[in-house]
């Protein structure tokens, strides 16, 4: 399969990994306003650089994925796309498929939601597919994020700013988890690389138990949680009334408000 990336930062780079990953005979073309970057985030992957799209001399690509900020979306110059560049597909948070059409002339177009762990192969995407987007064309769009990870099709476009305030951003929010709790082991006395490796080692496997175990994260909870014992008083402290259930209805609705606030910026 031959791909287009129009911007390869750190999402980019993530995706067109992945690809390569799924099918290695992918042939990788960049255009990056920042080529030297986006060939130091995506080495030995046999992809071209290029600077700017008029740089380009292929015409013909089974898929072009724009992973460029949504500020950066009205800047492109929609006429300079190649004659034929496969089906769109969009990694930029708000950005509709309406202005997509509006801008690039073409249903031809998935509204994708990644996630930063795209990185180590464990993304979450989710794909919205436009009016013109075929059964061979949603079935090429799995298989690139497949390369990194878990892929979903959305029946509609309605909920991809939800999504997107939960999955794309929710790494976010887990980092922001682990700084805090790093800070109060240090608070504690302990040493400095002792708190990281807790942190990290407890993340990973509490994420690797909800990845595995049946039990929902609810029933989990109830598993590390002993009667009168020393994470009942902890959670009593993080479930106090404008705790952590309030603070995440109100971080996920402010992430999606501002998703649908990005889709009415031009
Ligand atoms: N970082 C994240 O965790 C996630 C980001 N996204 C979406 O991914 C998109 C990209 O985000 P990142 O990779 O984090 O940003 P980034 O800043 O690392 O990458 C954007 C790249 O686009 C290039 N660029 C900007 N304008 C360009 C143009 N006109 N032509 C060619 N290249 C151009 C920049 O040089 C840069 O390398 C955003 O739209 C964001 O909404 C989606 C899910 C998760
Ligand atoms: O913060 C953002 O806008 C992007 C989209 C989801 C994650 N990062």
């Amino acid at each position: 399969m031959r791909l287009l990336f129009i911007g390869c930062g750190n999402m980019g780079a993530a995706i067109a990994a992945g690809a390569l990953r799924k099918r290695p005979a992918t042939k990788i073309t960049v255009v990056d306003r920042n080529p030297e970057r986006a060939r130091g985030l995506l080495p030995a992957s046999g992809a071209e650089f290029y600077g700017a799209l008029q740089d380009v001399t292929d015409e013909t690509f089974d898929a072009t994925i724009l992973a460029i900020k949504p500020q950066q979306f009205h800047a492109l110059p929609g006429s300079s796309l190649p004659k034929n560049c496969g089906t769109l597909i969009s990694i930029m948070a708000g950005v509709t498929l309406d202005r997509m059409q509006v801008k690039l002339g073409t249903d031809r177009a998935v509204r994708t939601m990644p996630n930063l762990p795209a990185l180590v192969a464990r993304g979450m995407t989710v794909g919205v597919a436009g009016k013109a987007v075929s059964e061979a064309d949603k079935a090429l769009v799995s298989d690139i994020f497949e390369g990194s990870g878990r892929f979903e099709w959305l029946e509609s476009e309605d909920q991809i700013d939800s999504v997107t305030a939960v999955a794309g951003s929710g790494p976010g929010y887990i980092f922001a988890f682990a700084h805090y709790i790093t800070e109060a082991a240090r608070a504690e006395g302990l040493p400095g690389d002792l708190a990281d490796t807790l942190v990290r080692q407890t993340l990973l496997g509490a994420a690797e138990l909800l990845h595995s175990d049946a039990r929902s994260a609810l029933e989990l909870k109830r598993a590390v949680t002993s009667k009168a014992g020393t994470t009942e008083a902890g959670l009593a402290v993080f479930e106090a009334e404008v705790g952590l259930s309030a603070l995440c209805r109100r971080g996920v609705a402010a992430a999606r408000a501002r998703a649908e606030e990005l889709a009415r910026e031009d």
